[in-house]
């Protein structure tokens, strides 16, 4: 049976979320509307493993829903009393921090749902990797009847006081409903350069490839009248250039290539 196409931009999401359902059940209903919503979109999922909390609930809407559920889950965290069961597919890693590598290479895209220590953790962390250029990924709030105003607040506050640049502020998108931050990720997706500045390129970083980015390498080569010659494009960073290398051998001058490069302004 051929597999049914994700009607999104991002094929797969990892959401970070409480291990508890909190005490109202405006948060169990976000995570429920969040899973509902993936499904929808035809989005699988990417969590922390196990069945507590809204971790449970999104998990298990997002697998009746027939999007593939991935957990991973630390060996530590395993035992059934700690996590529950995990739906869907089951991924055991030695420790958190793999867990988190794991994480952020399986999915396209990051949601934090409503959360304590740990959900403000991942969410944190992703936000940072993103800062320094470790990843390209989106990474959205869930910003369920104001439970993270506060942290919002906060951030702002770094800005004023000159601790977060202010186009780092942007890294993260909020919103109050599943629908919403969805359609703000995909669009800011679509827009395809991070609007704040790498602190290093992402290729720089000694960590594997986290994740597909747009990389082109086109090449044609040919040769004219003894000359050969090859133009192409790679892209550098998300910044499109376009290549010439000209080899010539008739002339002392041309014996070596010529390398010409061109930034590529009207690549679609
Ligand atoms: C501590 C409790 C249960 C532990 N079970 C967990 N199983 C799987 N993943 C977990 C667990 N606890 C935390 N995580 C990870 O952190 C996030 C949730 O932490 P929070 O502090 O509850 O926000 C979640 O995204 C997981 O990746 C019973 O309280």
């Amino acid at each position: 049976m051929e597999e049914e196409k994700s009607s999104s931009k991002f094929k797969r999401v990892c959401v970070f979320c409480g291990s508890n359902s909190g005490r109202r059940k405006v948060f169990s209903d976000a995570a429920l509307e969040l899973g509902n919503e993936l499904v929808r979109r035809k989005i699988d999922l990417v969590y922390g493993g196990g069945s507590v909390g809204l971790m449970g609930l999104i998990s298990q809407t997002v697998y009746d829903g027939g999007c593939n559920v991935l957990g991973i889950i630390p060996k530590a965290l395993m035992p059934f009393e700690i996590s529950g069961e995990t739906v869907g597919q089951v991924r055991t890693v030695l420790d958190m921090h793999e867990r988190k590598a794991e994480m952020a290479r399986e999915a396209d895209a990051f949601i934090a749902l409503p959360g304590g220590y740990g959900t403000m953790e991942e969410l944190l962390e992703m936000i940072t990797w993103s800062h320094l250029g470790i990843h390209k990924k989106t990474v959205g709030l869930l910003n369920v009847d104001g439970y993270y105003n506060n942290l919002l607040a906060l951030f702002d506050n770094g800005v004023e006081e000159g601790f977060i640049k202010p186009g780092a502020r942007h890294i993260i998108v909020s919103a109050s409903t599943a629908n919403e931050l969805l359609e703000k990720m995909e669009d800011i997706w679509q827009q395809y350069t991070p609007s704040h500045e790498h602190v290093a390129p992402h290729e720089s970083w000694q960590m594997e490839q986290l994740g597909d980015y747009p990389k082109q390498v086109i090449w044609l080569f040919y040769g004219i009248q003894g000359e050969a010659k090859a133009e192409g494009e790679i892209v550098f960073d998300n910044f499109p250039i376009l290549v010439w290398i000209v080899f010539c051998d008739h002339d002392w001058w041309t014996t070596m290539p010529w390398v010409i490069l061109w930034p590529n302004l009207k690549r679609e």
